[in-house]
């Protein structure tokens, strides 16, 4: 077949690529009835070989019947590199920025600023200040809080760690023989023969962060004080304030008997915690076992909220909503972890990471994007009777994200497989029924691939354990073919990670990208995705190799059923867990798929178990039940093995594609490494890319664009 030519790939790729993403997006309101949009994205820069960060600022108005009256576009954007979190304060008066910047030595600072609306009042420079290390600004830590008299500032850092020192440190000998009280005081503690003790972090994309612990700096004295009563052996995250500034509230982690890698895993030992910052005494607000996190409290004060499900069992699993009353401290499970979602009961439970700290329409109903089978959809949720309004289902947008709500004005980010990213505004009704939201944008989608259309499919699977659980598939198709029925199209399989994730229907950048070069796509939430219910999530476990690897091949199947699809040029794709399965599939069909491309994946559970920082995972979805104390027989090993893609390596005849990052924590190169030498050492076509400072994503700019340039050509050579 005559694809389209490299150039035409390239520049495909600079237009699709340049959708910006967006980071966050809140409301504030700076009139009566007027209310500014502040939001953060992210655009990858192929000439700088970097993602760039930038601000939109819209104003929006609302009319006298409280609808939305105008939407400005100042066209005011501006690149912001340097800033880590940015955080309003209540009365929207004050914004504080946290910020790095590298000073003429090339070193790193971390500033704490407050700006009003005209200028910068407050700069304190915290890394001068060495109370603690660097201050953490990521998505499962971090936070930055203002107390509601505004005048401090909370926020989560790395423990400062005694300074270790050589016992042959010639400095430290002598002198303090006379002096040991005034050297002592002299100087911070010092620690001789620690300088190489292992000091374990979270894991991936978390690396060095190995104990947070909360700060306080207050503006008035430009002081940080680390609060004493703090639970030990707990990595502190996610804090807040209680609403009366007395104390804080907070995420903490168990580090004993050792960590595991966190990003990704909605199954980690943890606690909520309440500190009370004058006595210093620190009570656990959970129930203990459970893995918890994102504490919110009710405008009111009178609730706090926050999310649960259990330690145990898989990464990603549908949560509780667990109401705790403040003064009564009665805990209450408002709603609950849903097995499997009906026809007329079709709320599939919660899968969310993090509330949005603004998620209260009242006292009473929150906002929460979570995933609705193959759709990213915003919810409501009446804390009190449990109750769930599905506020977007269009046919439009399949996937939507809960932003901010500011009265009764909500803002959220909607997009769909050929749709980037548009922020939207609307009224939540004061009466009747508060689905119907007159949405209106603030701008139109940067990308927009007129030329592709999409739709889900629904399957179920043949007879076999799990059989009562259905599954979907997103599927993309060139437009210009959709009716035609003369050119049949090469396919590519995708196969997501996870394995308890999903493909939700907003811009998918890879598989838009190849529809447009004339791929047929399909994207499989195979059994054991979230979104479908809890029955569906602990189908797998036990499964891997078999459940995941039929329904993708009928879901495979059920594409060339529709005609549209040459059967003899099939490609399969996926990460991760996605690779594990585009790696099993050219294995267990050898004849049917005729190209591999796989980023990370993982090819033997066995080998994986004791590299990675997640060897929870192998165990589990082995089907095993994991142990901190990890001693696996033989047999566990051999179960091990026989579900990964190695074990079918023999078979194996398509040309196989592999990237891998250099630095990825989670699935170790090694695991691509060896299934390129096996497929070599038998005389397989084979290809593997090795990126230099890229962990498990390979996101870096230089390296993502490479990477779809190779799948590319790649697929189009062998198919
Ligand atoms: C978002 S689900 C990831 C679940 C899992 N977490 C811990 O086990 C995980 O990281 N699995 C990897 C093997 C994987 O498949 N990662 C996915 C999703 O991040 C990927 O595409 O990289």
């Amino acid at each position: 077949m005559d694809f389209p030519s490299v150039e035409r790939a390239v520049k495909v790729y600079r237009e699709c690529a340049s959708a910006p993403s967006l980071s966050s997006a809140s409301l504030q309101k700076t009139g009566d009835s007027v209310f500014s949009v502040h939001s953060t994205w992210s655009q990858r820069d192929l000439e700088r070989e970097c993602n760039i960060k930038y601000r939109q600022t819209h104003i929006v108005t609302l009319d006298s019947n409280g609808q939305i009256g105008d939407v400005i576009d100042p066209g005011t954007n501006t690149e912001l590199n340097s800033e880590q979190l940015v955080r309003w304060s209540p009365s929207g008066k004050l914004k504080a920025v946290l910020r790095k910047i590298k000073d003429k030595k090339g070193d790193e600072k971390q500033y704490l600023e407050v700006w009003n609306n005209i200028a910068k009042i407050h700069n304190i420079n915290l890394t001068a200040l060495d109370k603690h290390g660097k201050v953490y600004e990521d998505g499962e830590f971090g936070c930055l809080e203002w107390s509601s008299c505004e005048s401090q500032l909370l926020y989560v850092a790395e423990k400062k760690q005694p300074k270790a020192v050589s016992y042959f440190d010639k400095s430290k000998e002598g002198g303090s023989e006379e002096n040991p009280e005034t050297d002592a005081k002299k100087k911070d503690p010092e620690v001789k023969g620690d300088q190489f003790v292992h000091r374990q972090d979270w894991g991936e994309l978390l690396v060095g962060k190995h104990s947070p612990v909360p700060c306080i700096l207050n503006l008035q004295t430009g002081q940080v004080t680390i609060p004493e009563g703090l639970p030990n052996d707990v990595s502190v995250g996610q804090a807040i304030w209680t609403p009366d500034d007395s104390g804080i509230v907070f995420t903490g982690w168990e580090n004993e008997p050792y960590r595991l890698g966190l990003i990704y895993c909605r199954n980690r030992r943890s606690a909520i915690y309440h500190l009370d910052l004058s006595s210093q005494t620190c009570n656990t607000i959970s129930i203990t076992g459970q893995s918890v996190r994102s504490p919110v409290f009710s405008p009111d004060a009178s609730k706090l909220i926050y999310i649960q499900n259990s330690c145990h069992g898989p990464h990603m699993q549908c949560a509780q909503l667990i109401v705790y009353h403040w003064e009564s401290k009665e805990t209450k499970v408002t709603v609950d972890i849903v097995q499997r979602p009906t026809e007329g009961r079709p709320f599939p439970g919660l899968y969310v990471g993090r509330f949005e700290q603004q998620c209260w329409l009242d006292n009473e109903t929150i906002l929460v994007s979570t995933a609705w089978r193959s759709s990213q959809t915003i919810i409501a949720i009446n804390i009190c009777t449990g109750e769930v309004t599905r506020l977007t289902n269009g046919p439009d947008f399949g996937s939507w994200m809960f932003c901010d709500i500011k009265q009764r004005l909500i803002l959220a980010c909607r997009s769909s497989p050929t749709r980037s990213a548009q922020l939207v505004v609307g009224v939540i009704p004061q009466e009747g029924d508060i689905s119907c939201i007159n949405w209106k944008p603030l701008h139109e989608s940067s990308v927009i691939l007129s030329d592709v259309i999409w739709s889900v499919i629904t399957l179920k699977p043949k007879t076999e354990q799990g059989s009562d659980i259905d599954f979907e598939t997103i599927i993309l198709k060139p437009k210009a073919n959709s009716g035609s029925q003369e050119k049949k199209l090469p396919l590519i399989v995708w196969a997501h990670g996870g394995p308890h994730s999903v493909f939700s229907t907003g811009y998918l950048l890879l598989p838009g990208l190849f529809c447009q070069l004339g791929f047929v796509i399909a994207c499989v939430n195979y059994r054991g995705s979230i979104g479908f219910g809890q029955a569906s999530i602990d189908s797998l476990p036990g499964f891997v190799g078999t459940h995941d690897v039929k329904d993708v091949q009928a879901a495979a199947e059920a594409v060339i059923e529709q005609g549209l699809v040459d059967r003899e040029r099939v490609a399969v794709s996926g990460g991760s867990h996605g690779g594990f399965l585009s790696t099993h599939m050219i294995g267990q069909y050898p004849d049917f798929y005729k190209a591999c491309i796989t980023r990370n994946p993982v090819t033997n559970l066995a080998d994986k178990l004791f590299c990675g920082d997640i060897p929870d995972l192998t165990m589990t979805e082995a089907g095993m039940d994991f142990d901190f104390k990890i001693a696996p027989s033989a047999e566990m090993y051999a179960k091990m093995f026989n579900c990964s893609p190695m074990a079918h390596i023999d078979k194996v005849r398509a040309p196989t594609l592999l990237m891998l990052g250099s630095d990825d924590l989670r699935v170790p190169p090694q695991q691509g490494i060896r299934y390129h030498e096996m497929l070599k050492a038998r005389g397989v076509k084979t290809r593997l890319l090795m990126y230099p400072d890229n962990s498990h994503p390979i996101n870096k700019v230089d390296a993502e664009a490479d990477c779809f340039m190779n799948m590319y050509t790649w697929i189009t050579e062998h198919l």
